[in-house]
């Protein structure tokens, strides 16, 4: 249809955006024929975008296919009728499709957030508050070195073989596919058990653009009969949003930060402990900016009540395309920034303790505004637990945290996610913390 429009030398996007008004600068010009198929083409969109549930959206297509059907020499009384139909059913669809279309469907919650905005704090949370209910979850993680399994407290709840790691790739480009395979599996094994799930929870890497996570429940039809998107929550993290939001990126590459904000359903304003009321106020500004009537809240440690976030029926694909015409397009178009990075070690052996706080403290101290995201769980020289290091930007954390096994063997991970990073840097500096060498696993 966008070529449709560029022939007529219209460059805007209104022939998706907003037909009615592409029809009121054009029609007047439209030969018979031209009519015809822009007639049909509207009428197929939103025969399309029904199947896809999105009826108001699919309402006004249709309108649009009838209005060039009156004006259409080639219109018949049949056709028009026909489209007058389909108008009535897509607005009584609509309008019924907040009562329970989704009945028997798993639901599907989208967590995402820019990198260490506390998305693994809330799927711990959510996993401890649903003991006993059968949650899967599906986690995406862009550093070299996995290291968010071992951060994840829940396995009790969501038991192993609902747990899917996808480290491969990131899931908004590469491993789309895996991420139809992953829901359709986790299906495919409840129904084999005959324990249905009470929902599936995806955590997006922080560098992941949410729109084609969200397409994927609308390219599959298995998936879409079988599950539905409930909500995309976007994790916010008070103290650096703005950074992230206001980053300058080179031509062509879309900004992560704005795009999980702007197609947020829920947003989650976290870390507050770590600004003033002020700077609360001015990042709710900035989030209200991109997406005015999202529901927001503001918290510690993503503590939030579930029904805020969960079961919510809020993803609204009308809404969806109403921002972005080309959201059920076959590939999405977007572009990450390649000055960002994952640096990723695994090695076996020990750290050093002291060694390792002084290295990771001068490192952060002068590279902290580049280095997004710092994780690491590592087996330190004279201590029965994993430690636990953690950064976002300066700000960092560290604890003990489970037992090693005595007949477990030690190992170290460390993890780092920024921009420009040097490798051979941070491989000598980390090299220079290990007890006896350690050795490298690949
Ligand atoms: N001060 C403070 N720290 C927090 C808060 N919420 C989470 N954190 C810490 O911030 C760090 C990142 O939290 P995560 O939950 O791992 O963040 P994430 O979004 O899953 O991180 P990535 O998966 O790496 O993108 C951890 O060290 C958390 O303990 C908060 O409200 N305040």
């Amino acid at each position: 249809m966008e070529a449709f429009a560029k022939a007529l030398g219209d460059e805007t996007d209104q022939v998706l955006r907003d037909p009615m008004a592409f029809l009121e600068a054009h029609v007047a010009k439209l030969s018979g024929e031209q009519k015809d198929a822009l007639r049909t083409m509207y009428e197929v969109r939103g025969d399309i975008i029904t199947g896809l549930g999105a009826n108001k959206r699919a309402a006004l297509d249709y309108k649009s296919a009838e209005m060039l059907g009156a004006q259409s020499s080639a219109a018949s009384e049949k056709l028009g009728a026909q489209i007058k139909d389909k108008i009535a059913k897509a607005e009584t669809a609509g309008k019924e499709q907040a009562k329970g279309s989704n009945k028997d469907k798993v639901p599907v919650t989208v967590l995402t957030g820019f990198l260490g905005s506390g998305k693994t704090t809330l799927l711990n949370q959510i996993l401890k508050e649903f003991h006993g209910k059968r949650i899967a979850v599906i986690e995406n993680e862009f550093g070299e070195v996995g290291i968010d399994d071992s951060l994840i407290e829940g396995s009790s709840m969501a038991m192993e073989e609902n747990i899917i790691e996808m480290n491969n790739g990131c899931i908004c480009c590469t491993v789309r596919g895996d991420l139809i395979a992953g829901l359709k599996k986790l299906i495919k094994n409840s129904m084999k058990s005959g324990k249905a799930l009470d929902g599936v929870i995806i955590e997006t890497t922080g560098l992941a653009d949410p729109a084609p996570v969200a397409q994927t429940f609308f390219a599959d039809d298995f998936v879409q009969q079988n599950l539905y998107l409930d909500g995309i929550v976007t994790l916010v993290d008070a103290k650096h949003l703005i950074l992230h939001l206001d980053e300058e990126k080179p031509e062509g590459v879309e900004n992560e930060a704005v795009e999980q904000v702007a197609f947020a359903d829920r947003i989650i304003l976290n870390k507050c402990d770590l600004v003033d009321a002020a700077q609360l106020d001015e990042v709710e500004k900035r989030v209200r900016m991109i997406n005015e009537p999202v529901k927001i809240v503001r918290t510690t440690q993503s503590k939030v009540d579930m029904d805020f976030i969960l079961g919510i029926e809020a993803f609204n694909l009308d809404k969806i395309l109403d921002m972005d015409d080309g959201f059920l397009a076959d590939e999405q178009d977007h572009q990450h920034d390649e000055r960002v990075s994952s640096c990723g070690f695994h090695v076996k052996g020990e750290v050093a303790h002291q060694k390792l706080n002084e290295w990771l403290g001068a490192l952060l101290k002068e590279k902290g505004q580049d280095l997004f995201r710092t994780k690491g769980v590592l087996a330190v020289q004279g201590m029965k637990q994993r430690f636990v290091f953690q950064a976002v930007h300066m700000a960092c954390n560290s604890a003990p945290q489970k037992d090693w096994e005595a007949d477990e063997e030690r190992i170290c991970k460390l993890t780092f996610i920024g921009k420009n990073l040097n490798r051979k840097e941070l491989e000598d500096g980390f090299k220079k913390c290990l007890v006896n060498g350690g050795y490298t696993v690949n």
